[in-house]
């Protein structure tokens, strides 16, 4: 007996649709900078499966949406991907849901003569801001995060009691470099009202909070840190379910200088950049409701 093929779950759209966004109502002009992905679902199985395109609202056509939207100002990322959701699913009836994703890159004025520029500016490396929109039906799942926050601490980090085997030859130190790169994304509660949300002082506070967190406490293991890191977030925001982290362990080796005389009080270090520990996590609330769906097409993190 032959099985019958048929079409699985589908989704479409532009990927990375880079769109700058400057507001420019008075001589002090703000700039918005944003890699947007839109993706449609729905009824779109005429088009797999019978050439039929009636339903195929062209990814031309939603880049052009992303763009035409951003006239009317972007806000946030979260903010901007909510309206593409809105639009999308109200404007075709059997566009049921889809999938909105926005990157966000930061800039600072620049310093000149002793002032904040008006209309120059200079990219702010420090992170990449990251926002998922998973929409489904009127159901919005909506993942802020962040990505690429490289951070170190130089002392109050130790790893010790580890089970010792005969392919153990770390030896156990109270005193070393900790260092790694924070990406992290936190999900809001389901049926959380999002336009009482201020997204950019939230994500202001959550990253901050992060930053806290992995200075506070003597580190045994970047476990407990990436934990400590992420009770933090929970605890000030009532809003936010459950946070995931993909961090790596990035080892800095202390450097043996007595060829040379010389003593090393854990002063000058060899940072490796490979292999890297990868510590992986999800903090959330014991009573949080699963968002399986919401995670699916993010990748990177368990
Ligand atoms: O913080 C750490 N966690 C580990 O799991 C680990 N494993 C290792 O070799 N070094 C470290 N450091």
């Amino acid at each position: 007996m032959s099985s019958k093929i048929v079409l699985g779950d589908n989704q479409y759209g532009k990927a990375e649709v880079r769109v700058v966004k400057i507001t420019r109502d008075t001589d002090r002009h703000e700039i918005e900078d944003l890699n947007v992905t839109s993706q449609l679902r729905g009824d779109f199985a005429a088009a797999h499966l019978e050439g039929d395109n009636a339903h195929v609202v062209a990814t031309d056509t939603q880049k052009n949406t992303i763009y035409a939207l951003a006239r009317d100002g972007v806000g946030s990322p979260e903010a901007f991907i909510l309206r593409l959701g809105e639009h999308f699913t109200s404007s075709f009836d059997w566009v049921t849901g889809g999938r909105w994703e926005a990157e966000s890159y930061s800039w600072d004025r620049i310093q000149a003569h002793g002032a904040e520029h008006d209309h120059s500016f200079v990219r702010n490396g420090q992170e990449v801001r990251t926002a998922v929109l998973v929409r489904d039906g009127n159901t919005n799942h909506l993942i802020s995060g962040l990505k690429d926050l490289t951070v170190l601490k130089s002392t109050q980090s130790g790893f010790t009691g580890y089970p010792r085997d005969r392919y153990t030859t770390l030896p156990e130190t109270t005193d070393r470099i900790l260092a790694t790169d924070v990406s992290a994304r936190w999900r809001y509660k389901t049926g959380t009202d999002f336009t009482s949300i201020d997204f950019n002082k939230g994500y202001e506070d959550v990253k901050g909070l992060l930053l806290e967190g992995f200075t506070e406490k003597y580190s045994n293991a970047l476990q407990q840190t990436l934990f400590d890191m992420g009770t933090k977030v929970l605890e000030a925001h009532s809003e936010i379910d459950e946070i995931k982290f993909s961090m790596p362990n990035k080892h800095h080796f202390l450097v043996d200088l007595s060829p040379f005389g010389l003593d090393n009080p854990n002063e000058v270090f060899f940072a490796a950049d490979r292999p890297y520990g990868l510590i992986e996590a999800t903090v959330l609330r014991d009573d949080a409701t699963q968002a399986p769906g919401a995670w699916s097409g993010i990748s990177g993190f368990c």
